[in-house]
């Protein structure tokens, strides 16, 4: 049996994508409308204080194509209040004109391939604890997908031992690290939890960095050899403050 990577947790995440009903929202008053859009900031402006009091964070994308027309991205400590949120909005007034098209739940996770043989609790290291508990950086854009790693005939990463793994993945941190401050990736881990084995989250100003990035990444063996992946969905930041741009109609 090959060793298993040991993993560092941080807070759960939920990615609920939701397709805006506008025939619907265009039946009703503009004051109804400014009224579900009022609820909405005020569910905004709580999240706002749960990130500024570094107990989650948060991120909202409006997407391009037909997959869905934004999507919620949310951190929190526990299982329980990812759920609370989700029925918080599913029961809010905005919820009653959106469909949900995909949603992803997760943890995100740091494998122990990069990490040097230290004694000390790697859950007190400051550098850590920010990448287990981040604060979403507000990107001009967003690229989410779900991804394996293939467990196919003799391309099956879950038997390669350790030491392999850890120079594949030496490899793949190397190319990630060359987009440093171009585009910053959350990786949160799915086993046991939605349908593939990670969701990689990407943010960056310009939007070609993830076209870019995933594209040199396939040549990388990690992923050319192991990589399968689930849909693409990007998209544009949505401030609070262009929400009612948004939803005008
Ligand atoms: C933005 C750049 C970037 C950087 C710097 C980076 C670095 C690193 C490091 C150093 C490590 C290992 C330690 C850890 O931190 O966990 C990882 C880990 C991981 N990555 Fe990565 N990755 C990036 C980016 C990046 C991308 C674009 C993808 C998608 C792959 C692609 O082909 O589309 C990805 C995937 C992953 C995954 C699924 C894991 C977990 C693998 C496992 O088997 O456990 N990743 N990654």
């Amino acid at each position: 049996m090959s060793e298993a990577a040991v993993t560092l947790d941080g807070w759960y995440c939920l990615h609920d994508f939701r397709t805006m009903n506008w025939p619907a929202w265009k039946a009703i008053s503009t004051e109804e409308q400014e009224q579900i859009l009022a609820e909405f900031h005020s569910m905004i402006d709580k999240w706002e204080q749960t990130e500024a009091d570094e107990l989650g964070s948060h991120a909202i994308y409006s997407i391009v194509g037909q997959k869905a027309d934004f999507m919620l991205m949310i951190l929190r400590p526990t299982m329980e209040e990812l759920n609370e949120i989700e029925s918080a909005f599913n029961k809010s007034r905005l919820a009653e004109f959106t469909i949900p098209t995909y949603s992803y739940v997760s943890v995100v996770e740091l494998s122990n391939y990069m990490a040097g043989e230290s004694e000390e609790d790697p859950y007190q290291n400051p550098h850590v604890r920010s990448r287990l508990y981040p604060t979403l950086p507000k990107a001009n854009h967003v690229c989410f997908y779900p991804m394996d790693k293939r467990r196919t005939g003799v391309d099956n990463w879950y038997m390669l031992p350790m030491e392999d793994r850890r120079s594949l993945m030496r490899s793949h941190g190397l190319i990630g690290r060359s987009y440093a401050g171009k585009v910053k990736q959350v990786i949160t881990g799915s086993v046991g939890f939605d349908d593939w084995e990670w969701g990689v989250t990407l943010f960056a100003d310009d939007v070609l960095q993830f076209k870019k990035l995933v594209y040199e990444m396939r040549f990388d063996e990690v992923s050319a050899r192991y990589g399968e992946f689930g849909s693409f969905y990007v998209g544009n930041i949505l401030k609070p403050s262009h929400l009612s741009r948004f939803f005008h109609v």
